[in-house]
């Protein structure tokens, strides 16, 4: 490997000439994968051959920064395809965060970190972000996709977890654990069974029934517990949990009302003083889903109105980047009012923290982010189309893999393949999202000044968003 030297994210994609230039023949002798046939390295199952991994760059050109703790699994995994890694603990606010994006070509975030239109128009050598966890609301994923850059999530590595979290939640309310638990701390003994429940036979009203949702259902089942759901699609339900047609039927009918929509403007302040006022008289909530889904202040006076018997919080629409005694007013006006009330458990945003569900989202986002590096495989993006195609292998000499993502406009296609014309195309596939589109083509007889001009003949068309030539 070469010295790392800093490359621009249009060079990444093509750095091709440059990387020729230092050593022609290397640009057709590719390193084998680090994980040969395995499922880094993209492999579909077709033969033998040995799997060509392409690297048009020096792997240590690869800048990546990674906050907000992301499991050792991912930064293993990143570091051994040579990468360079820089990795924080926190988050970082805005200003720090901009410094340090315009520098990188991957970042891995969490949900803290808010990479906003304003902080990825500074990103100019980004290619691929990475959120190492289920929600991607944090990222503004029509800026990124209209700019060329992939975004990766974990769908449902830390679903289970999210469920347990409920489940213990649901029995620590019924049963105002957290209050008794606080009193012995402070060396109260308050033996009571007044308004303390079994959970077996309540009505459980789950509010969006995906991943988590229907997770949680099966078990609040095997725990004795009727599942009632609410969702904008209608969704097979699991055991003999039912759908209701509207959040209000929920609202009404639920013992306990459970959290599990995405952050969208729909679901913002979805639970507010009228959804209260449809709960039942001493039933509780719990949201573990995004902080703007609940109206906290309507929630205090819920609470202090005895409409409410408790509730748990994992989420709030303010959150520290950091660990520390940031849970104050200055953080949301209302969080001293929060800390006063009681059978309320609030949690610093741990649904999906369990070493099982970060070290399966280290190891499912790495992965991605490595295919979409090495190959420009894009399945498994939230915001640009799915393609994959199968690699190419090292009997496959001087052949090359063009990725052209561009705006989803009529002729694109029939202007690229002239330019790709004189060359062989082995295989091509093209898919569009929306108003963006990417096509991939891996091509042969392939001469090594054929590679820029392709590049700057692709660059030269107006549809373009970005280039990449991988070899
Ligand atoms: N607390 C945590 O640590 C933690 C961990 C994981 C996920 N989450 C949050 O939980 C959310 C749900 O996760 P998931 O994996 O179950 O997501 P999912 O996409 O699998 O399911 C979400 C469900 O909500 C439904 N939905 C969307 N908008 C709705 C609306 N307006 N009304 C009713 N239903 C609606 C969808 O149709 C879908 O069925 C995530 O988006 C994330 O924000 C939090
Ligand atoms: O780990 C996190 O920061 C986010 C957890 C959760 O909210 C998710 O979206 O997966």
């Amino acid at each position: 490997m070469t010295a790392p030297r800093d490359i621009e994210r249009s060079s990444l994609g093509s750095a091709v000439s440059h990387s020729l230039s230092v050593s022609p023949t290397a640009a057709f002798h590719s390193p084998l994968s680090s994980s040969q046939g395995g499922f880094l390295a993209g492999s579909l199952p077709h033969r033998a051959a040995a799997a060509k991994q392409l690297k048009p760059f020096s792997t240590e050109d690869i800048k990546i920064l990674l906050l907000e703790n992301v499991n050792q699994t991912g930064r293993d995994i990143l570091k051994a395809q040579g990468y360079q890694v820089e990795f924080l603990k926190t988050s970082l606010p805005e200003d720090q965060l901009i410094e340090k994006i315009r520098d990188v070509h991957v970042i891995g975030i969490r949900s803290k970190t808010k990479l906003t239109a304003k902080v990825l128009q500074e990103a100019k050598n980004l290619l691929v972000i990475g959120c190492f966890c289920i929600g991607t609301n944090q990222v503004d994923l029509d800026y990124a996709a209209k700019h060329g850059i992939a975004v990766f999530n974990s769908p449902f590595a830390n679903s289970r977890s999210v469920a347990e979290l409920v489940i213990a939640e649901i029995i620590s309310l019924a049963r105002q654990l957290g209050d008794r638990s606080l009193e012995m701390h402070r060396g109260t003994w308050n033996k009571v069974s007044s308004k303390c429940w079994e959970i077996r036979g309540k009505t459980l009203g789950i509010v969006g029934y995906g991943h988590i949702g229907s997770q949680l259902s099966v078990l609040a089942e095997a725990m004795g517990m009727s599942v009632i759901y609410y969702d904008v699609l209608t969704l097979m339900a699991i055991g003999t949990a039912r759908q209701v047609p509207t959040l209000e039927a929920l609202l009404e009918e639920a013992d306990f009302v459970t959290l599990h929509v995405p952050e969208t403007p729909e679901t913002k302040n979805m639970i507010s003083a009228a959804q209260f006022e449809r709960m039942k008289t001493g039933s509780y909530l719990i949201n573990a889903s995004r902080g703007s889904v609940v109206d906290i202040p309507a929630l205090i006076k819920a609470m202090r109105s005895g409409k409410l018997a408790g509730a748990a919080l994992d989420v709030y629409p303010n959150e520290p980047a950091a660990n520390g005694d940031y849970f104050v007013n200055d953080l949301n006006a209302w969080a001293e009012d929060l800390r006063g009330l009681s059978n309320i458990i609030l949690t610093p945003h741990i649904g999906g923290s369990t070493e099982e569900a970060q070290r399966a989202i280290g190891i499912e986002v790495a992965e991605a982010l490595v295919r979409y590096i090495n190959q420009g495989i894009t399945v498994a993006s939230v915001n640009l189309p799915e393609v994959t195609m199968r690699q190419l292998t090292l009997d496959e000499p001087n052949h090359a893999r063009v990725i052209y993502i561009h705006r989803n406009v009529p002729g694109v296609l029939r202007r690229v393949n002239e330019i790709l014309a004189e060359h062989n195309v082995d295989k091509q596939i093209s898919d569009s999202k929306g108003d963006v589109a990417y096509m991939m083509a891996d091509i042969s007889d392939v001469k090594v000044e054929d590679i820029k001009e392709i590049r700057d003949s692709l660059d030269a068309l107006n549809s373009r968003i970005l280039t990449r030539v991988l070899y």
